[in-house]
């Protein structure tokens, strides 16, 4: 930060930062670009790389610092990244340009670089890529960097400007005095302004200052510093940006760093808006019966006011009654009403905040959830798996390990899968932190993200809850992260690179802050079970409900039956009655299929044909919102849409038949089975809109409906006390994938969707209906037996080698040319067999090996977890894929398809 710069500690600086100092030979830094959009073509592949420019002398530049730097005709913002010695081979020094300035000292902390290379270095991915993924889109475009007078700026602007026609000889004689420096004369000169109490002691001082340690002060009567320094004394506020700066005044940059050395301006990136609630100002009625002693007028506003309650805010009081602020002010006067400030909540992230639960003060604990409390509360550093049951009160310890953290001035950082269960999560925790809690994600906008980045890095105690990238959230003195759900296979980036996982970073990271990591699951990841029971991470159990509460027995129906005893409807029949009978009894339901749209594929009845989408080897999905809205049919891959034809394009039949179900069918279905039931769908594609997770959850929770249907989405943490019953619509679609991780994830989603039920006073009840009621997947989810399903699940996972017992990495390529991507895969796959330690699977093509008409293909990396191999060189492999290729590295992948 620029101070008044008046001691010109520059120097200083050098020595204390990291106690080195750098050698006169290390001029050169290499700094991140922020390139314009308007710039871009010229960057071309260059954009992925740093740019070296030299330090000019006077500048003291550290790897975290923001600096303007000159980039083609413009100037432009950028990070330092690290300083060299000499510049990288084949860049002429002659075209190596200097920084220009220093815009915004340690931006960055030093543990945040170690966190950003660390990330590089274990996901094979440039630096400069794994910056460009943790800063919010357009972080330094929009890093305007303003300016403002110092206090002694303020003064000698005030004497070179406005004193002028107030004291003229007098001013005259200052000047000359001054442009000798330092002199008895100007110093009594000064004096005398002080006597005539033209300026205050505060100024007088800083004029002292400035002429003892800058001597050459005749510099201030430049013209240009003249023309700056007026624009900036006549604003109020006395500041600008410097973009505007340099629109009115020709050679604005170098004077405002001139002037900056005076120390008469200083440079800073503009501050974050408060956290701060905004206020409002509310009337609230005080009296009921009113005396003679008001106007016809007042006593209108009275009357609204009482009609409307006896509360209202004020510009809408003013706005219903036409009246004047003087008669409401009188009003007050005379002790009718009282007028109070009273927050007003604000922004999207903070519409209808507390609507779903109101202000919260911490719950007593349960035997266990105490326990599991103080065993976090104890611990300073490393990992801890907190293994709670569906409803066993996790929220609850992450709250009360929270509190105290925010006391002693430290903040926390809550990842969550999915935007879907963050608006109910995010409430919880407004209603016991109020406006400290601040939501990070990428359904934010582009503002919002910024806003809410530049909040965190104001050193304030605060907690960040947000989805996979605020893992990168630029808190300090961070004192505690905790990881919801840590299974959810959204918490690892496919693509593009880096290719990270949350849950892996947020290891380092507490790591590099020396604080502790909470993983919290009712169903842990494999990786996480066997962490723990090699006593890498702590592990703490909640085994049971808050409040001895069961768990929700699970009904397995055998679907094959059903249809054998003639029942061809998608509901059987113990869900039939269950249904019925929850309208009877009032209470809600949650219906769980896990494909969104109608059917996935369309068929010609006659002849048999499917409709396939052009650009990708995948058939389309048949899509009605509603009864009489538009037929589609939409490709779940690349979104191609097309109109559902009247007629088979092949034999021309008018008969089609839809084949798997969706949320649509299964909406549609109910609504013709149940037409007395109220539905409301909760999937991808009902909760586009901003805002509509929230709006669709506050509907079903003020019973404006009694189905709740819906997709994966569901399952993750919701907490509605009033839903008894849960079914699962088909089980079949989940258990049937390919990859090896299909039975993990199955027993994950349908754990965690079973455990919606019962969560409040009455019992809950969960109807799970499948074609194949003997797979091992819906035995473990009836006993809701996670040991002995991991148990059998490791076993299998050991004889193969897979995670977590070995290591993967796949080389996804693509391209347009289906012959260019096989025979890369195949140069490339012959490359790596060249080396040691690791096992290659393939080159075979992606199961669905055209998508959006790329042609893909998979390679597969395997090696044993701890004895790291020699890896091959990713750079080297890079290089032998010809440019028309793609290809991402994807380490420890979890999508293989
Ligand atoms: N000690 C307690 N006393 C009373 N109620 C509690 C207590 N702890 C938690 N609860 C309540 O129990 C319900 C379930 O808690 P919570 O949502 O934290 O469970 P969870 O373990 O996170 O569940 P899931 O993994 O299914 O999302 C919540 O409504 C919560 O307010
Ligand atoms: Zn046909
Ligand atoms: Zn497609």
């Amino acid at each position: 930060m620029y101070t008044t710069s008046i001691a010109s500690p520059t120097k200083l600086k050098v020595a204390e930062v990291g106690g080195r100092y750098h050698s006169v030979t290390q001029r050169l830094v290499e700094v991140l670009v922020d390139i314009p959009p308007e710039l871009v073509e010229f960057a071309t592949k260059d954009g992925h790389k740093l740019y070296p420019y030299f330090i000019p002398t006077e500048l003291d530049i550290q790897p975290g610092d923001i600096l303007s730097v000159p980039f083609g005709a413009s100037v432009v913002g950028g990070i330092a990244i690290r300083l060299i010695n000499n510049p990288p081979l084949g860049i002429e020094t002659n075209k190596i340009k200097q920084v220009e300035d220093v815009v915004h000292k340690h931006f960055f902390q030093e543990s945040y670089w170690k966190l950003m290379e660390r990330v590089s270095q274990y996901y094979y991915t440039p630096l400069i890529q794994v910056i460009r993924a943790a800063l919010p889109p357009k972080l330094l475009a929009k890093s305007q960097r303003r300016v403002r007078l110092t206090v002694a700026g303020a003064a000698v602007s005030t004497l070179t400007n406005s004193v002028e026609e107030q004291s003229q000889p007098l001013f005259q004689k200052f000047s000359q005095a001054k442009k000798k420096g330092f002199s008895l004369e100007s110093c009594i000169v000064l004096l005398l302004f002080y006597l005539q109490n033209l300026i205050d002691s505060e100024y007088l001082i800083s004029i002292f200052c400035l002429l003892i340690f800058r001597n050459s002060t005749k510099q201030i009567h430049n013209v240009t510093f003249n023309k700056i320094l007026r624009i900036l004394l006549l604003q109020t506020e006395g500041d600008y940006s410097l973009v505007f700066l340099q629109r009115q005044v020709q050679g604005a940059t170098r004077a405002v760093r001139e002037l900056a050395k005076l120390g008469l301006v200083e440079k800073y990136i503009e501050q974050a808006r408060s956290v701060r609630p905004k206020l409002q100002k509310a009337v609230i009625l005080t009296a009921y019966s009113f005396a003679g002693d008001i106007t016809t007028r007042q006593r209108e506003v009275l009357e609204v006011l009482r009609r409307r309650g006896g509360e209202m805010w004020l510009a809408e009081l003013l706005q219903i009654t036409g009246a004047a602020a003087t008669t409401i002010k009188s009003l007050s006067n005379k002790g009718y009403i009282v007028i109070e400030e009273r927050e007003l909540l604000r922004s999207e992230s903070d519409e209808n905040a507390g609507s779903l639960t109101g202000t919260d003060t911490a719950k007593t604990l349960t035997y266990d959830q105490t326990q599991a409390l103080s065993k976090i509360r104890e611990s300073q550093t490393g990992t801890i798996l907190l293994h709670g049951v569906t409803g066993s009160g996790k929220t609850e310890v992450y709250l009360q390990a929270i509190a105290p953290l925010l006391e002693s001035g430290k903040s926390a950082l809550v990842l969550v899968p999915e935007i879907g269960l963050t608006p109910q999560l995010t409430d919880r925790f407004r209603a016991r932190f109020g406006s400290k809690v601040s939501v990070y994600h990428s359904g934010l906008s582009d503002g919002e993200r910024y806003d809410t980045w530049r909040q965190m890095l104001n050193k304030e105690p605060q907690v960040v809850i947000g989805t996979r990238s605020a893992i990168f959230a630029p808190l300090s003195n961070l004192g505690l992260i905790i990881l919801d759900e840590e299974h959810d296979s959204s918490f690892k980036q496919d693509s593009p690179i880096p290719t990270y996982h949350a849950r892996t970073v947020a290891t380092w990271r507490a790591e590099l802050e020396n604080c502790v990591l909470v993983l919290g699951s009712a169903t842990p990841a494999l990786e996480t079970l066997i962490a723990s029971q090699q006593q890498k991470t702590l592990y703490l159990s909640l085994p049971e409900r808050v409040n001895s509460r069961p768990l929700p027995p699970v009904e397995i129906i055998d679907m094959r039956s059903e249809l054998q005893q003639g029942n061809k409807s998608m509901f059987s029949r113990t869900l039939r009655d269950a249904l019925i009978q929850l309208q009877e009894k009032k209470q809600q339901g949650i219906l769980f299929i896990h494909r969104r749209g109608h059917s996935t594929f369309v068929s010609c009845r006659s002849c048999g044909y499917v409709v396939e989408c052009p650009h990708c080897d995948v058939s389309l999905s048949y899509h009605q919102t509603e009864y009489g809205a538009p037929q589609l049919l939409r490709c779940h891959y690349c979104n191609y849409v097309t109109p559902h034809a009247r007629s088979c394009p092949q034999c021309d039949s008018p008969k089609f038949k839809f084949f798997g179900s969706g949320t649509q069918k299964v909406a549609q279905e109910l609504a013709r089975e149940f037409p007395e039931l109220r539905v409301i769908r909760f999937d991808s594609d009902t909760t586009s809109n901003k805002g509509a997770h929230r709006n669709l959850l506050t509907q079903f929770i003020n019973g404006e409906a009694d189905i709740l249907l819906g997709t994966q989405m569901l399952t993750k943490g919701l907490d509605l006390p009033q839903v008894t019953l849960v079914g699962v619509v088909a089980a079949d679609g989940l258990l049937h994938l390919s990859d090896y991780r299909a039975s993990e994830r199955a027993f994950q989603t349908l754990t965690q969707v079973a455990g919606r039920a019962g969560r409040g006073e009455e019992p809950g009840r969960v109807i799970l209906q499948t074609y194949t009621p003997e797979h091992p997947v819906i035995e473990a989810v009836r006993g809701h037996d996670y040991k002995t399903f991991t148990a059998i699940e490791l076993e299998q996972r050991q004889a193969l080698n897979y995670p977590p017992f070995g290591r993967l990495i796949l080389l996804r390529l693509s391209s347009v040319d289906a012959v260019q991507v096989a025979n890369a895969s195949e140069i490339i796959a012959a490359f790596l067999r060249g080396g040691e330690g690791y096992e290659i699977l393939g080159p075979a093509p992606a199961s669905i090996m055209r998508v959006a008409n790329r042609y893909r293909w998979q390679i597969m990396v395997k090696f044993p977890p701890n004895a790291l191999p020699q890896l091959p060189n990713w750079d080297e492999v890079r290089e032998i894929c010809p440019d028309s290729v793609s290809l991402t590295i994807d380490v420890d992948p979890l999508n293989i398809m």
